[in-house]
């Protein structure tokens, strides 16, 4: 069921169009991470959805209550929104407690219990109670300042780069952590980053903006597999893009000729494949020159770069497989990891696995 929907919402800052035109449909309970490179929009849209600013045109509706109607809008305090910064944001005069509690009412009698509560729910230790902001880590700020908008029990959570300032190790574990805790609360959280990594592992729906536009949406893995242009692809993860012949049930590429559901597809096009598809097998020269299978891709090793977990083996194709106007086939650079790592002049088999993407 659609909690959040956001219709046609555009936002222009003088001669720039922030965010065009983006319609967007967030499910009840679900995680959505908005991605795409700086200056794509992605802060804009989530401060529209927040009330911080008003769009020049479209609607934004949560629960069923209209939030904007072009620059009618309610204003941020009035909804029931949540928010956490790349910064955290909290007031560095205030202790631990009254940041936290800082939307509590003072005169509640539970106060206290609640802000215990709160820390326990975002796992802050009570020892840090009468702290200030200064005397906590990265992670522990970005903790109080989840606790923080948890205490206004938002219907809506928004996340703005929160972890962006912690360094790797931290920032998976906080990553988790959030995930764990905004799930277990069953709030709908959107959250912006520009790591790739991070937003296919948190979310449930990834939304790609590019120059103010979303260009596609979708769950992580079909996304990741088939993305709607090279662009994209790229940008969610290593791709190798081929110039390809599509048959019916086939396709011809560098890697040799590969069986695929093509669909209606016929002719000339470009295809996708991640790098995690594909698999070298050692084999001999006179291998190659003697293979009875004509289908089968076959490459030599021209160079290495050793990057441990990582490889990068760059591919010399043999044979006519993925030949363009009478030209072979382009060398092709390949991630691997260290196992198996082929030496350079060695000769290759390209198994791959799965089906390639093939674009519109
Ligand atoms: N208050 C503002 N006044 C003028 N231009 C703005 C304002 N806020 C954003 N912009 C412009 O709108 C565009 C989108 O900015 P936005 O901050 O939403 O992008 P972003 O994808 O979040 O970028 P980043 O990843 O670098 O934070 C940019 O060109 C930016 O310069």
């Amino acid at each position: 069921m659609t909690f959040l929907d956001i219709r046609g919402v555009t936002k222009r800052y003088g001669v720039t169009t922030a965010v065009d035109d983006v319609t967007l449909s967030v499910a009840a309970g679900s995680r959505t991470a908005v991605v795409g490179p700086s200056g794509s929009g992605k802060t804009t849209l989530l401060r529209l959805i927040g009330g911080f600013e008003a769009p020049d045109s479209g609607q934004v509706t949560l629960n069923g209550d209209v939030l904007a109607d072009g620059t009618a809008i309610v204003p941020a305090h009035r909804r029931s929104v949540g928010f956490v910064t790349q910064d955290g944001s909290l007031f560095p005069h205030l202790t631990v407690a009254d940041n936290i509690g800082f939307g509590l009412d003072k005169r509640s009698p539970d106060r206290s219990q609640r802000i215990l509560a709160l820390m326990d729910m975002v796992e802050l230790d009570p020892i840090m109670l009468n702290r200030r902001p200064h005397q906590l880590s990265g992670g522990q700020q970005q903790r109080v300042s989840l606790a923080r908008a948890l205490a206004r029990q938002p219907k809506l959570m928004l996340l703005d780069e929160p972890f962006s300032a912690l360094d790797t190790g931290l920032r998976e574990n906080m990553r988790k952590a959030v995930a764990a805790v905004l799930k277990k609360a069953g709030i709908t959280t959107i959250l912006v980053t520009h790591d790739q990594a991070e937003a296919l592992s948190f979310a449930d729906q990834v939304a790609v903006m590019r120059q103010g536009k979303l260009v596609q949406a979708g769950p992580p893995r079909s996304l990741y597999l088939n993305p709607s242009d090279r662009t994209t692809a790229s940008f969610l993860g290593d791709a190798i893009l081929l110039p390809a012949e599509i048959g019916n049930g086939w396709i011809d590429c560098a890697f040799g000729r590969l069986v695929a559901n093509t669909a209606d597809r016929l002719g000339k096009a470009e295809i996708m494949l991640r790098p995690e598809q594909l698999k070298l097998v050692a084999v001999t020269e006179k291998d190659v020159m003697t293979s009875p299978d004509a289908s089968a891709g076959y490459g030599k090793v021209v160079d290495i770069e050793f990057g441990g977990a990582v490889c990068t083996v760059m591919l010399a194709i043999m044979g006519s497989h993925g030949a363009q106007d009478g030209k072979p086939a382009a060398p092709v650079q390949i991630k691997c990891s260290a196992v198996n790592l082929p030496a350079t002049g060695d000769h290759v088999r390209i198994e791959v696995l799965g089906e390639p993407h093939i674009f519109a």
